[in-house]
This record gives structure tokens, C-alpha cells and sequence, in this order.
């Protein structure tokens, strides 16, 4: 769990011993030895929670000072979560801290479980309190369907369930996934997104499992599997839908087991992470045990998150604009500049096939071409730009990346370009072929998931 904890003590030692305890755990861990300079570190940001010492060495504080910094926090616009220490003898004074708005007490020498215990507590009381919306920051929208997501994350996060993320192209499932390893127990962890969908079957156990060295041709040293290299954290099983059936029940042996076996090992490994797995496959297909082991889906659906398609949830459309529109004028130095009445019109009522992904890339579009003094429809580059936004899709031209001004000029153009330009208008053009569909686009290709994301990346698509 990532957080933010300051101990304050006088006892160096005491102090040095909470930092080494609490900082793989929650991440930024900082001491302060003397009260007075309290004030200027919350100024420079306020921790989640503060360890207080009430018994400072005599003649350096009293009691009755550490109460009173506990006025002062409580004055703040954002408190920290207290956590007062006291001595065993202490307990009047430990009960007074609670009156003055400590939300916890320990007594000193602490137990370390039951310190780690008090303080995830804490943390969890303070996101409570703070609520859903806050929960998930990059995950931006405000409509009925987001609070309820939002929500819904926040709930499932903090509990050891696997949890299974359902939506179409670009909506935001892997954001999903993030918000629940931020928000979850495992958060000071590492969160490994592995696109399973891209996973040759050769390599599959070797990088799921990792292997030893002289286990076959490659092998030329030890390597840690996935599973074992999220230890501690959360493993992100994207595109779940696409594995082959071989690999499925590879997996599903590894999750009912709870462990690997390296390849070329002779004993199996114990695994420690929690499963957040996504795709975009419709769920009836899902539920073909033909095309997903019922077994396998069993063990990963615990929980199943639905993302809703941004058609379903337009509200969120003009915030989204908002966002992305600042966010690429910034980046390319352009105006800021408003969305025409008729061009929100027409975005608003467009089916957005590509969800998120694709109005943020018709935003990086508009940011990039737009020459008015106020974004226009076409700027955005949306099939047929804006005359046919009723959802006949079929019907309409496909979706053009930004800065692509035509994919149907790739063969015409290809004598006079260089390959790195002919590489741009062949991705550009399968990507529109399928919508902006990452997965059908990268198989057309014949690259994995990641190398066309790394393509895109490269070319600024
Ligand atoms: N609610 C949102 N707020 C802000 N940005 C979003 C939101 N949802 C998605 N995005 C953005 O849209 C893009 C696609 O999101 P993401 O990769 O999470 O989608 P996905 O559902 O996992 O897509 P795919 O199925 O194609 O892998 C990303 O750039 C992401 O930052």
C-alpha cells in the first residue's frame, strides 16, 4: 500500500526502527525528531498518517505539548491520520489523545504486527472518508455508471479477491486494474501487466513461470517467471480471452495449486499474487466453453467488474475533451481553445467504438490540425467528420488515427516515402480498418499487443 507515514519521536533509535519497518510496506517513510519543525514538513505536503510520540524525553516535551500538537493538526484543512504512542503506563493519556482526535493509540515498545495493523487501519478509514470519487483519480468521469464503477473499486480493492474487468476496446480497463492494485493491500508492491493474448505458446510456461538455466537451447541463465516476479503484488492477466485453450489449463493449474514450477526445476514455488485479469471478449463467447474453460473463468470471475462503453455514458464526454484537449495543447504548445456548440454536438452524440482510447486520440488529432479559433468537428476526425455519427458504423469510414490525413493514400504514396513512413500509414491504416481494435490490429500486422504499442508510441499515433 502506498502512503505517506511520518514518525514523530525523539528517540532516534525508536524512530530509525518504525522507518526500516514501514518503509517497503508503505513506500515514503520520514522521521522528525524535534515537534517544532512539524509546521514546515506539513507544509511541504501532509502524510497519511502520523506516528506521535506523547512521551518525549522529560524536560523536552510533555504530555500535555503532544496534546496540543494535536490541536494543530486537527486545524489543518486535511488532517493526517494519528496514530498516539504512549508508554503502557500511559493509558490516561492515550485515552485524552483520542478525545483530541487521534484516531488510534499504540503502546510503546510496540508489536510490530500490531503497529502495521493500527496504521493500514487507519489508511483504510482515511479512503473511506474520502470517498469513492477520490479513489481512483485517472479514472475521469462523473456519470451515474463511473460513480458506481468508481465505487465498486474502492470496495473490491482493499480485499484479496481475483477480480475479472469486462468491457470493450479502449474503455478503461486496464486504468480499472490499476486503481485496484493502488488501492489494494499489495500497492507498495508491483503491478505486472502480461498480455496473455501475445503469449506465444513456446514461451508460455518459461515466462509465466520462468526456468532454469540449460533447460533448453535459450536458457543461458536462471530467469523469474512472472507469477514470481510479482510477488509481494498484483499480476495483470490482460486479453485473457485470447489464450489458447493449452495455455488456459496451463494456468489454471498454477492458480489452483498456488504454484509454479519453474521450467527445469524439480520443486514447485509457492506464488503470492493476486490475479486482476481483463478482456474484451463479449461474455457470451466468454461462457463458450469452447473458447474459455469454465474452470479457469471460475477461478479468475471472484469478483467481475463491468466497464461500461463511453456510448453508454456520455455525460462523461465534455470532461474527457476537457482533459485530453489541455492535456495534448500543453504537450504540443498549442492555444487553449473551445470546443464549437455544433462540434460538442456532434462528439456527444458520435457511438465512440474506440471508447476512451479514441476520443483521446481525436482529441490529440483536433490539438494537432485544428486551425480555427475554436475546435471544430472535423478537426476530430470522426468518420464521415460528423455527418454520420447516428452509430451506422458500417456505413461510415473507418477511424482515422491523428495526423493521418488519409490511410488510402498508402499505396499510392509508398514510392516516394521511407520505410519508417510506410511503417506509420500501414499501422495507421489497419488500426482504422479495425476501429482502433489494438488486438485484431496487431494480429493483422503479425506483432505482438506490446510491439504495437510500442509502434505507436514510436510514431506518435
Ligand atoms: N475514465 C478514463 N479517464 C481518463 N482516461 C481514460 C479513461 N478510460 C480510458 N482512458 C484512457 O484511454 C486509453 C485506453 O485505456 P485502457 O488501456 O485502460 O483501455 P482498455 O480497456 O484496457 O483497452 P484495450 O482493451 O484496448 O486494452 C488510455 O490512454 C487511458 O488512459
Amino acid at each position: 500500500m502506498s502512503a505517506y507515514v511520518l514518525i514523530l519521536d525523539d528517540d532516534a533509535d525508536v524512530a530509525t526502527a518504525a522507518q526500516l519497518l514501514l518503509r517497503r510496506r508503505y513506500g515514503k517513510v520520514a522521521t522528525l525528531s524535534d515537534p517544532a519543525g512539524l509546521p514546515a514538513l506539513l507544509a511541504q505536503g501532509v502524510p497519511d498518517v502520523l506516528l506521535l510520540d506523547l512521551n518525549f524525553t522529560p524536560g523536552f516535551i510533555d504530555g500535555a505539548e503532544g496534546l496540543a500538537l494535536l490541536d494543530l493538526l486537527r486545524a489543518q484543512a486535511q488532517p493526517p491520520a494519528v496514530i498516539a504512542m504512549t508508554a503502557y503506563a500511559d493509558v490516561p493519556l492515550a485515552v485524552e489523545a483520542l478525545k483530541r482526535g487521534a484516531g488510534d493509540f499504540i503502546t510503546k515498545p510496540w508489536d510490530n504486527a500490531r503497529l502495521v495493523a493500527a496504521i493500514d487501519q487507519a489508511l483504510a478509514r482515511r479512503a473511506a472518508l474520502r470517498g469513492p470519487a477520490a479513489a481512483a483519480p485517472d479514472l475521469m468521469g462523473e456519470s451515474a455508471a463511473m460513480r458506481e464503477l468508481k465505487a465498486l473499486i474502492a470496495g473490491v480493492a482493499p480485499t484479496e479477491a481475483n477480480v475479472m474487468v469486462l468491457g470493450e476496446n479502449g474503455v478503461g480497463k486496464e486504468l480499472v486494474a490499476r486503481a485496484i492494485h493502488a488501492l489494494s493491500r499489495r500497492a507498495a508492491g508491483t503491478l505486472l501487466a502480461v498480455d496473455m493474448g501475445a503469449l506465444p505458446e513456446s514461451t508460455f510456461e518459461s515466462e509465466l513461470f520462468g526456468h532454469r538455466k540449460g533447460s533448453f537451447t535459450d536458457a543461458k541463465a536462471d530467469r523469474a517467471g512472472r507469477f514470481q516476479a510479482a510477488r509481494g503484488g498484483s499480476l495483470f492477466l490482460d486479453e485473457i480471452g485470447n489464450m489458447p485453450l493449452v495455455a488456459q489449463a496451463k494456468l489454471l493449474t498454477a492458480l489452483e495449486r498456488r504454484e509454479v514450477t519453474p521450467i527445469g526445476a524439480d520443486k514447485p514455488e509457492a506464488i503470492d499474487v493476486r490475479i486482476i485479469s481483463a478482456t474484451n471478449l463479449e461474455e457470451t463467447r466468454l461462457f463458450d466453453p469452447a473458447v474459455f474453460r469454465p474452470d479457469l473463468l471460475f477461478r479468475l470471475n471472484t469478483i467481475v467488474i463491468r466497464v461500461p462503453p463511453l456510448r453508454e455514458r456520455r455525460e462523461d464526454i465534455p470532461l474527457l475533451l476537457s482533459h485530453y484537449l489541455t492535456h495534448y495543447a500543453l504537450q504540443y504548445e498549442r492555444p487553449a481553445r473551445n470546443v464549437s456548440p455544433a462540434a460538442m454536438d456532434g462528439l456527444l452524440r458520435y457511438e465512440w467504438p474506440g471508447n476512451v482510447r479514441a476520443l483521446r486520440h481525436a482529441c490529440e488529432r483536433a490539438v494537432i490540425l485544428g486551425q480555427g479559433a475554436d475546435y471544430a468537428l472535423s478537426d476530430f476526425g470522426l468518420p464521415g467528420s460528423g455527418a454520420a455519427v447516428d452509430g451506422d458504423e458500417a456505413a461510415a469510414p473507418a477511424w482515422t488515427p491523428p495526423g493521418i490525413a488519409s490511410p488510402a493514400r498508402t499505396a499510392a504514396a509508398a514510392g516516394d516515402m521511407t520505410l519508417d513512413a510506410l511503417e506509420r500509414e500501414a499501422i495507421a491504416s489497419v488500426l482504422s480498418q479495425f476501429n482502433g481494435n489494438i488486438s485484431h490490429a496487431a494480429k493483422t500486422l503479425g506483432i505482438s499487443r506490446a510491439a504495437l504499442y510500442r509502434k505507436l508510441g514510436k510514431h506518435g499515433i
